[in-house]
């Protein structure tokens, strides 16, 4: 059942514990206790908010994101990065555009990890399954498709919790075909009849994560994987509303054994909260306990618990316990910025979201200039790890992911952004941290994305927002617009340089919330934070399953890889304690 009393569960003993309730949280703990023969808590730091029209209403997200919902990290230069405070964590608040990247772009994990892992399934042919085990898609129906939805039927799985498909509510006038087809005029980028398939260089129409057999509702991993269970599964519990602040540990002999989790009712005002003023808790585990708490959380708590820069938490008076310089850093967040047109006197029937999204690559977005920037990735990756080292195990690690990234992009990916009002570049080289300021867990880690610090980022967003000016003044969706209205040509001239762009893009751009690589999925000489089978190095029973372990970014959406993740995950882990 699902509880925010801490007495039922203090003191007590599971075999598995999941720290947060979120997207990739539910759906290991799901399917965990699908064995009846084991004991599995999640702890949640918000609470149970299914029915809140903010959350079930997917249009409604913008709104869910500026409430209590979200925990709105703020990072080091006042920006905000969204994370959803709630059962069901981010995919409880999300966009719910339902995506996949390249194949490429997961084939590249493998790429990063050490060659005896490189038949652990971490690669596309290895986590399409799972993406597709998670899925429930429903095809378009007619109505759907005369408006552009199409679909198919290879790329989606059927009988998974997340149900997916086109909303019934789906936009059926123009502004979606028009922007399809002005994207292809101008770039060439192909139509895509469905790009979840592993190809997403394209434009295309594609799902939410809700349900169209129930009035188009949202379909979070608290809907998914804990609903249709919560009441037929003693041996799952999850309680609402406690922060875990601490992993306790048998020893501090290698590899660590976890042993239990300490947690506190989650302060109304964290800030103004002493922890010392707070009841704290402990709860006792026998197999394993699975971080789950997002790519900010996370490393926040490995450190607090004793894993991270041996030298920064001795500073904190925090034993080190395994010195893991790089928890917290490989941090890759996108910039987001928006491009809009004002309009009228066009057919815009319907309510949404949006289902129309374009991922151009390299040679789409720069066009006769992509040999050029091509060259500039190539003749730029050596000093781009050295000014990025810092957050990385070091400059020559750096390089070698810094070449199998700029692989995915050169080669054959796509590349920079889903264009419509809002874009973004998929794939940014700039590295950033998270790294807590104090013992407290209370306060807020330190979150540095590093927003540009690659200056080639910058170059991306700048093209991308060129070509969504280009895209909102050619036709045919030049015939419903009215004119520009975001940048506008008072701030950024029809004549603009790229110096004029990138002062703009600066002031205007806000974090798109796809954090992750913060416990990284890699070897650990490349400065990976898990091995193979997602478990922290040197310890026995620890492991991340959230989106901290994505080594870098997709061109895509992330929730539907996430789900995927943790399905292998709940594999990996059933496996090892000799379970189907
Ligand atoms: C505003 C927004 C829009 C997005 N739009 C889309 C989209 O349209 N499509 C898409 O595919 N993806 C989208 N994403 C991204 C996607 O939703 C996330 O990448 C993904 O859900 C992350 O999953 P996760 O399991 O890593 O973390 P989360 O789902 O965020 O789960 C982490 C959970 O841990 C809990 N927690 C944190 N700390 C603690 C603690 N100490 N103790 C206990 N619990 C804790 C949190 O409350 C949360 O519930 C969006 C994300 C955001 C925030």
């Amino acid at each position: 059942g699902v509880t925010s009393d801490p007495s039922s569960v203090a003191n007590a003993t599971f075999d598995y514990i999941v720290v947060g309730g979120g997207t990739a949280g539910l759906t290991v703990a799901s399917r965990l206790s699908e064995d009846v023969g084991v004991r599995v808590l999640v702890i949640e730091a918000g609470p149970d908010n299914r029915t809140d029209p903010l959350i079930s209403d997917v249009t409604q997200f913008t709104v869910a994101t500026g409430s209590a919902l979200n925990w709105a990290y703020k990072t080091v230069d006042g920006r905000t990065i969204s994370g959803g405070k709630t059962l069901g964590g981010s995919s409880s608040i999300n966009g719910a555009t339902w995506t996949r990247g390249m194949r490429a772009q997961y084939d590249a994990f493998t790429l990063l990890l050490d060659p005896e892992d490189a038949d652990k399934g971490w690669n596309w042919d290895g986590l399409f399954p799972y993406m597709k085990k998670a899925e429930g898609f429903t095809p378009p129906n007619d109505t759907q498709r005369a408006a552009g939805a199409d679909d198919v039927i290879a790329y989606h799985g059927f009988d998974g919790p997340v149900k997916t498909g086109f909303p019934l509510g789906m936009f059926v006038g123009s502004p979606q075909p028009y922007f399809a087809q002005t994207a292809h005029n101008l770039t060439g980028l192909k139509l895509s009849p469905d790009l979840n398939g592993g190809d997403a260089d394209c434009v295309s129409f594609v799902p939410n994560s809700l349900n169209p057999h129930k009035n188009d509702t949202r379909s979070s991993s608290a809907v998914s994987y804990l609903s249709p269970v919560e009441d037929v599964r003693p041996n799952w519990t999850t309680l609402l509303s406690h922060q875990v602040t601490r992993i306790l540990f048998s020893g501090a002999s290698l590899p660590l054994t976890a042993t239990a989790v300490e947690f506190v009712p989650t302060p109304a005002n964290a800030s103004a909260t002493p922890i010392s003023r707070l009841p704290t808790y402990n709860v006792h585990v026998t197999r394993d306990i699975i971080l789950a708490a997002g790519a900010i959380r996370t490393p926040a708590l490995l450190q607090l618990s004793g894993i991270g820069a041996a030298t920064h938490l001795s500073v904190l008076n925090i034993v080190p316990l395994v010195d893991l310089p790089t928890v917290g850093k490989n941090f890759q967040e996108q910039t987001n910025t928006p491009a809009a047109a004002a309009g009228s006197g066009f057919d815009a029937r319907g309510r949404g979201p949006n289902d129309i999204v374009a991922f151009p690559s390299l040679y789409e977005l720069f066009g006769d200039a992509a040999e050029g920037a091509a060259d500039e990735i190539r003749n730029g990756i050596d000093g781009w790890s050295k000014s990025q080292a810092h957050n990385a195990a070091s400059a020559e690690a750096l390089k070698r992911i810094f070449d199998v990234q700029a692989g995915t992009i050169i080669n054959d990916s796509c590349f920079a952004a889903p264009l419509a009002i809002a874009l973004w570049n998929l794939l940014p080289f700039s590295r950033g941290n998270v790294t807590i300021v104090s013992a407290d867990p209370l306060v807020q880690p330190a979150i540095d994305v590093g927003w540009f610090s690659v200056p080639f980022d910058l170059r991306v967003q700048v093209a991308g927002a060129r070509l969504a000016r280009a895209i909102l003044s050619s036709p045919p969706t030049s015939t419903l617009s009215l004119g520009e209205t975001v940048p506008g040509f008072n701030t950024v001239p029809a004549n603009a340089t790229d110096a004029e762009w990138a002062t703009w893009l600066r002031g205007a751009f806000t974090a798109n919330s796809h954090p992750i690589g913060t416990a990284a999925l890699m070897s650990r000489a490349l400065g990976g934070v898990v091995d193979a089978s997602l478990k922290v190095y040197d310890t026995a029973n620890l492991r991340v399953v959230d989106a901290s372990v994505l080594p870098i970014q997709i061109s895509a959406h992330l929730s539907s890889t996430v789900y995927g993740i943790a399905e292998k995950a709940a594999d990996i882990v059933k496996a090892a304690w000799g379970g189907a």
